[in-house]
């Protein structure tokens, strides 16, 4: 039987050592000692078989932007279990007691990326924001629909990046739902690390920032770019790999994008994390030229008080129904509640009168950022809808201009 408790400081390299194993990783020093760092910042739970870190979880503490507001939200990561203990509930183990200390410490909800999409789901994760990969071929000038915004482009010093980008970031936050706070340990421990974590033939990151000088920036881009090919022609067909691009207006973006485009001795751009709903996607004027090549499940998202989460976030329409709600792991969410909410507020009580809608709190996660319908989940036999209408008009309120969106893979 495991034992689970807080890993203390000084076992931070052990549950390093656990990690890398189960992760098939082999960081060099730097790497080490950057995720160190990390976890030496985060909450840290471990499963012990006597003495041996056998099973561990950390935890980041977020706040997550949702609709109208930004939530406390712990947000999951370096979860591992030894391959001799697999199997037998440690995983289990760690996320009873993750959930019972998130509810104690009153964060409504809870994060995480997944290694699997196969995993979360019993624990009542839902997939609640997707990501979209889009590539740009850029071997000819990119086409617009619309005029570029033409304040200049300048280069910052990824030394004086943070500085720069860190308060426009931290503002856009509250553009789209989904996204995380980024402290500077983890602006440095990904962002703007020298090395990329993934690909070590990637450059260093540039930043570049558009707008007037001596005036507030109007957005940024945060790239980098290697050669590919065997660098024998003189125009080699670089990459441009794009990490984040964040714009007041579409005009602010296009200039962007259309830079990175035009940058020499490159002839693709990657941008691997963008929202599916991404203007570029519409202001292209040859989607031949502008593709998604790739789409993927993002943030996965635990209601942990699912009234408190529910409350807390603004809502777009006017809504009353009575939701009949599953939780096995969290029983003081389920049952039945009517909820009313609407552009005033909401309230969320429990209510004897029969559900309009069945549904398991996984799915409800799904929703909660707007950035999946529920009548899309009822046309999958995932919701129950016993009153005709009742799921569209939970859609109508939940919904949100743009589509959640996080690039904060952690
Ligand atoms: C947020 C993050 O950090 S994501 C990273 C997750 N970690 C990894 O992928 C690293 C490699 N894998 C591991 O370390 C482990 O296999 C873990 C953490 C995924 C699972 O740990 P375990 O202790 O084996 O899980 P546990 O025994 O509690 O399993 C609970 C249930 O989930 C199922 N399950 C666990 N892992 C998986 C999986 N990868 N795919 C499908 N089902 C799974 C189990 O079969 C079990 O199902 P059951 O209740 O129907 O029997």
């Amino acid at each position: 039987m495991v034992d689970i408790r807080e890993v203390p400081e000084a076992h931070i390299d052990r549950a390093l050592e656990l990690a890398y194993l189960v992760f098939h990783d082999r960081p060099d020093e730097e790497g080490r000692e950057r995720h160190h760092a990390l976890l030496s910042h985060c909450a840290r739970l471990g499963a012990y078989d006597g003495d041996a870190l056998v099973g561990f979880m950390a935890a980041h503490e977020f706040r997550l932007s949702v609709p109208g507001a930004d939530l406390p939200c712990p947000g999951l990561t370096f979860v591992s279990v030894a391959p001799t203990h697999r199997r037998r509930g440690v995983l289990t183990a760690l996320m009873d007691e993750q959930l019972r200390r998130t509810g104690a410490a009153g964060a409504p909800i809870a994060a995480l990326w997944a290694s699997e999409s196969a995993i979360y789901g019993r624990f009542g994760y839902g997939c609640a924001t997707q990501g979209a990969t889009i590539e740009i071929d850029s071997t000819r000038p990119l086409a617009l629909r619309i005029e570029p915004d033409p304040r200049p482009l300048r280069l910052v010093d990824p030394r004086d990046a943070l500085a720069v980008i860190g308060p426009y970031h931290e503002a856009a936050r509250a553009g789209r739902a989904g996204r995380p706070t980024r402290d500077a340990v983890r602006w440095n421990e990904s962002w703007l690390c020298e090395q990329d974590e993934e690909d070590e033939e990637l450059g260093p990151p540039r930043i570049i920032v558009i707008g007037d000088p001596g005036k507030p920036i109007a957005g940024y881009v945060l790239y980098r770019t290697k050669h590919e090919g065997d660098g024998g022609p003189a125009r080699s067909p670089g990459l441009v790999r794009v990490d984040e691009l964040e714009a007041d207006t579409p005009a602010v973006a296009a200039a962007l994008w259309d830079c990175l485009a035009g940058l020499d001795l490159t002839g693709k751009v990657r941008a691997w994390g963008r929202p599916p709903d991404d203007p570029l996607l519409r202001f292209a004027a040859d989607r031949d030229q502008v593709r998604v090549t790739a789409q993927f499940p993002a943030l996965w998202l635990r209601l942990v008080d699912v009234r408190a989460a529910l409350t807390r976030r603004s809502w777009a329409a006017p809504v009353e129904v009575v939701l009949e709600l599953a939780d096995v792991r969290l029983p003081g969410n389920a049952g039945r509640f009517r909820l009313k909410a609407g552009p005033g507020g909401a309230t969320y009580e429990p209510a004897a009168a029969p559900a309009d809608l069945e549904l398991e709190v996984r799915d409800l996660a799904a929703c909660y950022l707007g950035g999946t319908r529920v009548a899309e989940l009822a046309a999958a036999g995932l919701v129950a809808e016993r009153t005709p209408g009742a799921a569209a008009a939970l859609d109508a309120a939940l919904s949100t201009p743009l589509l959640p969106h996080t690039a904060d893979e952690f």
